[in-house]
């Protein structure tokens, strides 16, 4: 697995990408969020011409042993009928990809129970779910490995140039929430938040477990250390699919907060990653906005969503779509004879 990825600076690329969408038939930024998306999406597929192929929605799925404590409003068995739900075209995530014609795959990385093999499911398992994180490690050292080779793996499979990432798994905030605190330093109080739905009681009991689990793998300090320690199947995956990603320089559209999970511990090997992400919508569970400003990115949407499934990267796509079509059929002031700013 390559964790070596190369940053995209280019300032030569940059400026000629810059003077493009400046001399488009607008007031100079007028495009607001849109200019910066179509520069950066010209800075990943590294041209001028940008054009998004293919793109694909890939739902990393899996179970967590810390589900046993009680640390989400939903059991176990949601996961894989929420994969059952997807492959059959009802989740949300199956609506909106049909609606804007993104390709949906399902990955079974450690989902507890077995799926029957069928079109859209990809079955990368490395292990039928991890052990519960608050007794030892959630997955040993090898089945985290394991897991993100195959990640990677799957995304050398992939047509395309543009990845966008969603998830599923009953008690996945918890590990994204743990990654969160020791990665950023940052309090578990200030990472943990409702999830699929606990109340005030719950979510003191999540904190309270999350903690325990944090003072148990204390000396957990190395990002796949950490991953192994407190992560999920679907995370590590994740990580790999990632890095895989950012070394083909595709773009990676970045969902909620477990998605989130996934990049920071990809950042933490190889911080130019973070330059081939677009962060689809800040998260309504609570500690989204913080780890973003942490990672020093903006999201593009915040519309209270805390869904998951790739759910916000399916609805953010439009906006990746219009800024590659601003950049190759907009008009520029010499083409469509519009008179320049007064001097
Ligand atoms: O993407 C998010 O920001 C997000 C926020 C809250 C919940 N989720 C989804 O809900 C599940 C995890 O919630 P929980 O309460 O079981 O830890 C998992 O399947 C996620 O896809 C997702
Ligand atoms: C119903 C349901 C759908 C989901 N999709 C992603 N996480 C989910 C959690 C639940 C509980």
């Amino acid at each position: 697995m390559m964790f070596d990825i190369a940053d995209l600076h280019d300032d030569a690329l940059a400026a000629r990408l810059q003077h493009r969408i400046d001399r488009k038939t607008k007031p100079l930024g007028a495009l607001g969020r849109i200019e910066s998306l179509a520069l950066q999406i010209g800075l990943i597929l590294g041209t001028e011409a940008p054009r998004l192929q293919s793109p694909q929605l890939v739902v990393f799925a899996a179970d967590h042993g810390i589900s046993a404590q009680g640390v989400s409003a939903y059991p176990q068995e949601v996961t894989v009928q929420m994969v059952a739900n997807m492959l059959a075209g009802g989740a949300a995530v199956s609506v909106f990809t049909r609606q804007h014609g993104l390709a949906l795959t399902v990955v079974d990385c450690g989902v507890a129970a077995d799926i029957a093999a069928q079109p859209g499911l990809v079955i990368a398992k490395a292990a039928k779910g991890t052990a519960d994180c608050t007794l030892g490690r959630a997955m040993t050292r090898q089945q985290c490995e394991l897991a993100i080779d195959h990640g990677a793996a799957l995304v050398t499979q992939l047509p395309g140039n543009v990845l966008l990432l969603g998830e599923m798994g009953i008690a996945n905030t918890s590990s994204a929430a743990m990654l969160m605190s020791r990665l950023t330093g940052l309090p578990i109080e200030q990472c943990a938040g409702r999830g699929t739905g606990l109340d005030d009681a719950g979510l003191s009991r999540k904190v309270e477990t999350l903690s325990r689990a944090l003072r148990l793998h204390e000396q957990a300090r190395e990002p796949l250390d950490v991953l192994a320690a407190l992560g999920g199947l679907e995370i590590a995956t994740m990580v790999g699919a990632v890095i895989q990603a950012a070394h083909e320089r595709r773009v990676i559209v970045v969902d909620g907060f477990i998605t989130t999970s996934a990049v920071a511990v990809a950042a933490a090997l190889s911080p130019a990653v973070l330059e081939r992400c677009v962060f689809s919508h800040c998260s309504a569970e609570s500690g989204h906005a913080a780890w973003l400003s942490k990672l020093g990115v903006r999201a593009l949407l915040d519309l209270g969503l805390r869904l998951g499934e790739g759910s916000g990267a399916a609805l953010a796509w439009p906006l990746l779509k219009s800024a590659e079509l601003m950049l190759q059929e907009m008009a520029s002031f010499d083409s469509a004879g519009v008179s320049e700013k007064n001097a």
